[in-house]
């Protein structure tokens, strides 16, 4: 489905299936290379990394979102991969969110069209039958860490620049429920409260007190540490793990499905106030002014 509707977004936006290349890796792996979605299938066998490529902030644009989705439809199709890494090829930015410019100065079936996209990204994430490791080389706010929160383990590199969090009511919007309830569920009510209200984005040590990462290392180990990691989630046989899995994130995912076309209706009818267009052109003003 997710992947139907995909392959007909990249038609629309002039994009060809066929283009993605596979090339022969120094140590003989395929590598396959969409435009923003890099899979590498590592030295860890059945296991791929997905490297987020679109720079300069790898932000979630409707072109990315979709080749992502489709990227782990195909690892999910091909029974050889059993686990995948999240990571970034943007050096310092694991991703800065939704992309600011498909939710400002669009038409409601643009909006309609980007909010079911973001969605679809979250379930397949979320609901993923392969183990997902996030191995978080940078900043990463908003819906970069909805990313990070929906894999099964997250590494995080010892950067204190490197910031983790849901911050969007300092864009002035208000967190989708199931932004809120994949926070909850990883750190829990109270802590969620205090983050969500005041847009906190937390740096690597406070990140690992509030259990929002697992764990934290040297910037260069993040990667390899998401592997070794990946190595004990393997060992556990695939069906007992999915089922378990399932049984846990099951409620959470229905909630959204079960309210997917009000969701959008609610995002459509949020994102198009001017009051929320003023702030959204504001705060990408201010991104652009801080350069100078
Ligand atoms: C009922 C439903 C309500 C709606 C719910 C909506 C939920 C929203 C979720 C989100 O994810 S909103 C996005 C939140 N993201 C952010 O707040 C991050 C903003 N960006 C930054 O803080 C910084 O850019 C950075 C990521 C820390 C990187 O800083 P750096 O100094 O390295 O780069 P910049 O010069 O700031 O940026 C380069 C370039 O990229 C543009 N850009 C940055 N972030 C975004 C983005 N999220 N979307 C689109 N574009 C982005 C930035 O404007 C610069 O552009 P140019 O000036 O070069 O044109």
């Amino acid at each position: 489905m997710a992947l139907a509707a995909g392959r007909a977004m990249l038609m629309r936006s002039g994009v060809r299936l066929g283009t993605q290349a596979a090339a022969r890796g120094g140590n003989g792996a395929r590598r396959f290379m969409n435009h923003r979605v890099v899979v590498e299938p590592n030295t860890v066998p059945g296991v791929a990394v997905i490297k987020f490529k679109n720079p300069p902030v790898n932000s979630l644009t409707l072109e990315f979102l979709t080749e992502f989705v489709i990227c782990l439809e195909k690892l999910e199709n091909d029974k050889t991969f059993r686990g995948v890494v999240l990571t970034s090829d943007c050096p310092g930015i694991f991703s800065a969110g939704l992309d600011l410019r498909e939710m400002c100065g669009k038409n409601p079936a643009h909006y309609a069209e980007y909010w079911r996209a973001v969605q679809e990204m979250w379930l397949k994430v979320y609901l993923s039958n392969l183990v997902l490791v996030a191995a978080i080389n940078g900043t990463s706010p908003a819906g970069g860490c909805l990313i990070a929160l929906s894999c099964d383990y997250r590494v995080l590199a010892d950067n204190p620049r490197y910031r983790m969090g849901l911050n969007e009511t300092l864009l002035g919007l208000v967190v989708p429920f199931w932004f809120k309830d994949t926070l909850v569920n990883t750190i829990g009510h109270r802590a969620s409260e205090r983050a969500l209200q005041l847009g906190l984005l937390f740096p690597p040590a406070e990140a690992l007190q509030l259990g929002m990462v697992d764990q934290v290392v040297p910037e260069d180990q993040v990667q390899s540490t998401a592997l070794s990691v990946m190595t004990q989630w393997l060992a556990i046989p695939d069906h007992v793990r999915q089922l378990t899995k399932n049984m846990i994130r099951k409620a959470t995912a229905d909630h959204l499905i079960k309210h997917q076309e009000a969701d959008i209706q609610n995002f459509i009818n949020f994102i198009s106030r001017d009051s929320i267009q003023k702030s959204l052109q504001v705060y990408l003003e201010n991104l652009k002014q801080k350069k100078h």
